[in-house]
């Protein structure tokens, strides 16, 4: 497999330099016949970050994803996308934006090769250089090595399994340089190298500056590839922020490295500290006590501090405590107001489902192959 495309990145289409977001919604609200899929959302993801969307069954997701791409019309709420508003400027925005979605877009009767042909000849960023129908096959050889996929390019897309067109919507969405790659659940269907390589190309879109948006059942894959993550619960943001500031307010602890760690512990629990000792060093509980009083105690009573550092927790226990009581903890960018309203409001938006696209149904109906052909295609101008 290569390292893909080494082609510049295609001019800032919209929005102009010191676009800090990549992608932002506020408000954002969908509701589907008296169900509320999305309530609220106001998603920040930085330029030039790997933001993992996470969130259990049934919370949203999807739909906002699909929001975000222009193939659901949202109830509510704005949408900028590399600072365009979206649907407004979807057409000028999307050529720059990579997708892997669950949508029928593959032909049955094509190869996996023929299929990408059909894609990148709507690529403006290939077509709109006049590039001949040789480069364009170089471009359609190179996504295909990228995801693995060259040794089965020429069997028909109706033979592929489902990991297998996993990777073709994946190549499909790397045929030409984007700024924003988003990906649905990337790793559906693939066996643990398929998701090693996945691993990779996220990596390798990140050091090439793209930013990349995942949303991930995985937790493991978010916590080792992303950058920032934001959860959601019920259709609300529960936490959203940079995974390390996450992994860090999962746990009120400070971990204390001294020489001395069993006069720390007593020193400490004479001042109704609660600490322990580990292997790691003294343990110490800030659930009443903040990080600088800690220090302050043990310096002042002589006590030598070598390190001091927030215990880190992992992202299984952080998510876990997020969306099973999603009212636990200070998560950050804490949206305890937003998450005491969740599904509070059951009535139906005037218009709702009946507002919605053509587009929107074509999804509503990808949606339901989600377990079956699981057909899922990139986005671009192609669509
Ligand atoms: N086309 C639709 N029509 C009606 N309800 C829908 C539709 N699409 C999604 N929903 C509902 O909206 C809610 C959010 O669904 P969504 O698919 O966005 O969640 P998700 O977080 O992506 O779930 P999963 O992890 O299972 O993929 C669910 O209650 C779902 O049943």
């Amino acid at each position: 497999m290569t390292a893909g495309a080494a082609e510049p990145a295609p001019p800032v289409p919209v929005g102009g330099a010191g676009t800090a977001l990549a992608a932002r919604t506020r408000g954002l609200r969908k509701v589907y016949r008296g169900t509320v899929a999305v309530d609220g959302v106001d998603l920040d993801v930085p330029e030039g970050a790997v933001v993992g969307m996470l969130g259990p069954n049934g919370s949203g997701k999807t739909t906002t994803i699909r929001m975000l791409l222009g193939l659901v019309q949202p109830t509510a709420g704005e949408i900028e996308l590399l600072g365009a508003p979206v649907p407004g400027a979807i057409d000028r925005v999307l050529p720059h934006v990579g997708a892997l979605v669950e949508s029928p877009g593959f032909h049955p009767f094509l190869s996996g090769r023929e299929n990408l042909l059909r894609f990148a000849a709507a690529e403006p960023f290939l077509t709109g250089r006049g590039l001949s129908g040789r480069a364009l096959d170089g471009a359609v050889t190179a996504a295909l090595e990228r995801v693995g996929l060259a040794g089965a390019a020429r069997r028909k897309y109706r033979a592929y399994s489902l990991g297998m067109k996993q990777r073709l919507g994946l190549a499909s969405a790397l045929l030409v340089p984007r700024r924003l790659v988003v990906l649905d659940e990337p790793t559906n269907g693939l066996d643990p190298a398929g998701t090693q390589e996945i691993r990779r190309i996220i990596a390798e879109l990140h050091a090439g500056g793209v930013t990349v948006l995942v949303s991930s059942h995985l937790l493991a894959e978010v916590e080792a590839t992303c950058t920032h993550v934001v959860v959601l619960n019920e259709g609300v943001v529960v936490a959203q922020g940079a995974l390390d500031d996450l992994l860090e307010s999962g746990s009120p602890a400070l971990l204390v490295s001294t020489a001395d760690g069993a006069r720390a512990v007593d020193v400490l629990r004479d001042r109704r500290i609660p600490a322990r000792l580990t292997p790691d060093g003294v343990r110490v509980d800030l659930a009443t006590t903040p990080s600088s009083a800690v220090i302050e105690v043990l310096v002042g009573a002589g006590v030598g501090v070598d390190e001091a550092r927030r215990e880190r927790t992992g992202l299984e226990e952080v998510f876990a405590r997020l969306t099973h009581d999603a009212t636990a903890g200070t998560p950050i960018d804490a949206r305890a107001d937003a998450r005491a309203d969740v599904r509070a409001d059951t009535t139906p938006d005037v218009g709702d489902g009946a507002s919605d696209t053509s587009h929107d149904q074509a999804g509503d109906a990808g949606g339901s192959t989600r377990d079956g052909a699981g057909d899922r295609t990139g986005t671009g101008a192609g669509r």
